[in-house]
């Protein structure tokens, strides 16, 4: 059996209350609409798609993305799936169904945020590099996933809309030093311009990926591959 033959992946959007985990909000984003996004990636474009099926998965993992209303999960997952239909090495083995359930963030919705949180493989936890307080609850979202996730989640910490530069007031310094403190994988991304969008849900599943590999000859070190593949096609460092 190949396991290499299809992954399927499933993702989620999710800022419970409307905002932060500690209820503040961003300020910013007025709006609540947090939305649970799920997609499945699936792979065999010739068949249709399979939604709450893994028969024809070797590897299925779910993915959530976090953070203040606001910040850009919705932007950023539409962001990738558009990519991933564009994109080369994706685009002949990859078809996306997305299903969107708009939670709308109110309070009553947080216990089915938690309940995704159990259930995740990985989590995408984003900022907004223009929005001091959502940089500011990441603490906060760390409390939450500790308490919520599995203790052995992939973590990727995300600072979105970089390509604002004019609004900027979070420097990518400050979210590499929180990530540091928090031992976190870091990049920035902005759903706007594409950037590192693609990267970081490609890193992410090579983590998931690696780690589901009975035999792991040598251990995936995910931040380490995002500096190389930023590196490595010049881009994005700021
Ligand atoms: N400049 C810029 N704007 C962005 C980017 N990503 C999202 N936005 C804008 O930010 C706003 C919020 O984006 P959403 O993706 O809806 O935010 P969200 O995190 O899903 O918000 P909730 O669903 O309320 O939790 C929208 O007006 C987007 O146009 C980005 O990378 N750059
Ligand atoms: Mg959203």
């Amino acid at each position: 059996m190949s396991r290499k033959k299809a992954i399927k992946g499933k993702a989620g959007t999710s800022s419970p209350s409307g905002g932060s985990p500690t209820g503040k909000g961003t300020g910013k984003a007025a709006r609540s609409s947090p939305g649970i996004v799920q997609m499945n990636g699936v792979v065999h474009p010739s068949r249709p798609s399979i939604s709450n099926s893994s028969e024809f998965y070797d590897i299925a993992f779910k993915v959530m993305l976090v953070g203040d209303s606001g910040v850009g999960k919705t932007c950023l997952l539409v962001r990738f799936k558009d990519g991933a239909f564009l994109a080369g090495s994706f685009i002949s083995t990859v078809g996306i169904d997305f299903r969107i359930w708009d939670t709308a963030g109110q309070e009553r919705f947080r216990s089915v945020t938690h309940a995704y949180y159990r259930d995740a493989h990985a989590l995408l936890l984003l900022y907004d590099v223009t929005n001091k307080t959502s940089f500011d609850n990441i603490q906060a979202w760390l409390t939450e996933i500790h308490e919520y996730a599995q203790q052995d989640v992939v973590l990727m910490l995300l600072g979105n809309k970089a390509d604002a530069t004019h609004e900027r007031v979070v420097k990518r310094e400050d979210g590499e030093r929180l990530a540091k403190e928090f031992g976190v994988p870091y990049m920035e991304t902005s759903a706007r311009s594409g950037l590192n969008v693609e990267l970081a849900f490609t890193a992410v599943a090579k983590e998931l990926k690696h780690r589901s590999m009975k035999d792991p000859s040598e251990k995936f070190k995910l931040q380490e591959y995002v500096n190389k593949e930023m590196k490595s096609t010049g881009c994005c460092r700021s």
